[in-house]
């Protein structure tokens, strides 16, 4: 089902950041969402995740569990790499999530603990770990920020690539990951 925001409004101590904001996030399809630092992309994914509250509006569509890559990468850093991920998919085969590992160049990481790794590291980590969740809606928070420009491209090849046919929310400061992922839309807030 596509994702369907109407008259959204979100206000943090009387000031407000989302003002009747609709929307409609297309089921199956990739929409980047850009706009100025403080215009609310978070505060919409939040609500869109269910981890904050709207004043009014609604949020209709999807009621399955979504994956997510926040702006910060939220790993256990007493766990490897491997054991984050299986955090999310206890039946993910090691053949798979080998596969996943390669496709965002962290195979030698495999058994690194989190603790232990680059911020890219992590950051790769948590985008790997959003795409081995096995989910059908995905929402990522700038998921892309701190990697270097090769690792960047290789990156969105494999989120495009893992993310085919699902509902992808990603937010960029960057119009040319849009055009690398072959965003369907693009959001401007
Ligand atoms: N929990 C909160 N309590 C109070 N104010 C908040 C809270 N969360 C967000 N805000 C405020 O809401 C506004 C929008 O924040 P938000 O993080 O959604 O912006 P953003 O568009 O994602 O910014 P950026 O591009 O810098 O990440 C900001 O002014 C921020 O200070």
């Amino acid at each position: 089902m596509d994702l369907i925001i109407q008259d959204l409004c979100k206000a943090y101590y009387g000031q407000a950041v989302l003002q009747d904001f609709s929307y409609c996030f297309p089921e199956g399809k990739t929409t980047c969402i850009m706009g100025r630092s403080g215009c609310g992309k978070t505060t919409l994914l939040n609500l869109i995740l269910g981890l904050e509250l709207p004043d009014t509006g609604t949020i209709q569509g999807n009621k399955e569990p979504m994956a997510a890559v926040f702006q910060e990468d939220r790993l256990c850093r007493n766990l490897t790499v491997q054991a984050n991920i299986r955090l999310v998919n206890k039946r993910l085969s090691e053949e798979r999530l080998r596969e996943l590992l390669a496709a965002v160049d962290l195979e030698e990481a495999w058994d690194k603990k989190a603790g232990e790794l680059s911020g890219g590291m992590c950051r790769r980590t948590a985008i790997a770990r959003a795409l081995a969740a096995g989910r059908n809606c995905i929402l990522m928070d700038e998921p892309l920020s701190g990697l270097d420009p090769d690792t960047r491209i290789k990156v969105l090849d494999t989120i495009k690539k893992y993310t085919k046919g699902k509902t992808l929310l990603l937010v960029t400061h960057e119009k040319q990951d849009a055009f690398s992922l072959g965003a369907d839309k693009i959001l401007e807030m």
